[in-house]
């Protein structure tokens, strides 16, 4: 047996997106296999996809930080090879632990590409460990999922950077007056209601969410702003996280708001939910109104994000500080895929067919 300290690899771990036309509908079955997402849905996402020639950003991206995240590692003598597989595409997770393992790999840490608790966005990333290191079989190598991050000082710093560099963006006149809009991936409200270990009460994605928000905002000296989801995709009678960006821009309008920054705190990268449903779709509906529109960046492409990975890395290698600014707690560091805690992050039962024969 290893000791826990004693990792030989680091593996990044993300969601994955097509990268070519021809990935897209096998890319979106991958991804909503059993998940009761409407088939008009699906239609919608591929066009969304198709608008970028069918390629998502998503693993070039995840390809920039890792290069950036060796050349952290070199500066700073942390000595191991990192590996980069997905959930959905390709690089399939399973296909990158057999090369692990065939590479002579014991005993790794995992950086997921979510900083958040809850279904999606931790406990389906220890599912994926777990279905891995089955399909690889005897000799998997050790899996160990590093802690949810939503509260890292270095991310809160490079949002709260991206949103200045967003409202010198704005004419001048709308600079001070820029209502500030953060927005996340809206889950169900079930499975948001499931979020963190039982124990802790429920809703542990949202709860974090409105922490690194309110932290952001604090960052950035604006002590009045708003909250909203994006991306919803299940059937309409299924109630999720609301309200929608694009209706809360209109609200704003009515308001006599005349000027957005949006920041997509529940998003490492500039991937197809922030470029299509911020930058064309919000966009679009803020111009419609005659609002001013700008969108804070995503952490990922600042050099902070890197330096907070090797950060998170050497928690676990080194006993290094764990730092937080929240007071929300994080979870979501276990072995092998293991849960956190019995009934952590749940998956309420969907139907399997929007309103399927209820009589
Ligand atoms: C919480 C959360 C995150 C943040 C945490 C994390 O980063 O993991 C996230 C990230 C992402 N979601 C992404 C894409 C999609 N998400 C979908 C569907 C869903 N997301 C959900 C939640 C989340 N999603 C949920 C509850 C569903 C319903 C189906 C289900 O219960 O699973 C669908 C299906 C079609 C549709 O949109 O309806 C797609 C295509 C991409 C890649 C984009 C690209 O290709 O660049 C990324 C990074
Ligand atoms: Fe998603």
């Amino acid at each position: 047996m290893t000791t826990p300290g004693d990792f030989d690899a680091l593996l990044v771990l993300s969601f994955g997106g097509p990268e070519q036309p021809a990935d897209v509908r096998p890319f979106l079955e991958n991804v909503t296999r059993g998940r009761g997402v409407p088939p008009e849905r699906l239609d919608t996402v591929v066009e969304h996809y198709m608008h970028f020639g069918g390629v998502s950003p998503i693993n070039r991206l995840n390809r920039d930080i890792i290069d950036a995240l060796r050349v952290e590692f070199d500066s700073a003598g942390v000595d191991l090879p990192i590996y980069f597989g997905n959930r959905n595409w390709h690089p399939m997770i399973e296909d990158t632990v057999a090369t692990m393992k065939s590479d002579g790999i014991r005993n790794a840490l995992v950086f997921p590409t979510s900083a958040w608790g809850g279904y999606s966005g931790c406990r389906q990333y220890h599912e994926d460990i777990a279905r891995a290191r089955a399909a690889v079989g005897d000799d998997a190598p050790h899996l160990l999922k590093i802690r949810q991050y939503y509260d890292h000082p270095l991310m809160v710093d490079a949002f709260s950077d991206a949103v200045a560099s967003a409202r010198a963006t704005l004419p001048e006149q709308h600079r001070a007056g820029a209502r500030l809009v953060f927005t996340a991936h809206s889950i169900p409200s079930a499975a948001d209601a499931n979020a963190g270990p039982p124990e802790d009460g429920g809703h542990l994605y949202s709860r974090q969410v409105a922490e690194a928000s309110r932290l952001v905002a604090a960052a950035s000296g604006v002590d009045d702003y708003d909250l909203v989801w994006q991306s919803r995709s299940g059937p309409p009678q299924v109630p999720w996280l609301d309200p929608d960006i694009c209706d809360h821009v209109e609200a704003l309008s009515e308001k006599s708001v005349d000027a957005v920054i949006v920041c997509p705190i529940g998003f490492v990268s500039d991937h197809l939910e922030v470029v299509w449903d911020l930058d064309t779709e919000a966009e679009e509906k803020a111009r419609e109104l005659g609002m001013a529109f700008a969108r804070a960046g995503t952490p990922g492409s600042d050099a902070r994000f890197p330096r907070m990975i090797r950060e998170l890395v050497d928690e676990y290698r080194v006993g290094g500080r764990c730092r937080g600014l929240g007071s929300v707690p994080g979870y979501g560091s276990t072995l092998d895929g293991s849960r956190c805690a019995v009934g952590c992050c749940e998956q309420p039962t969907r139907p399997s067919r929007p309103a399927a024969a209820t009589s």
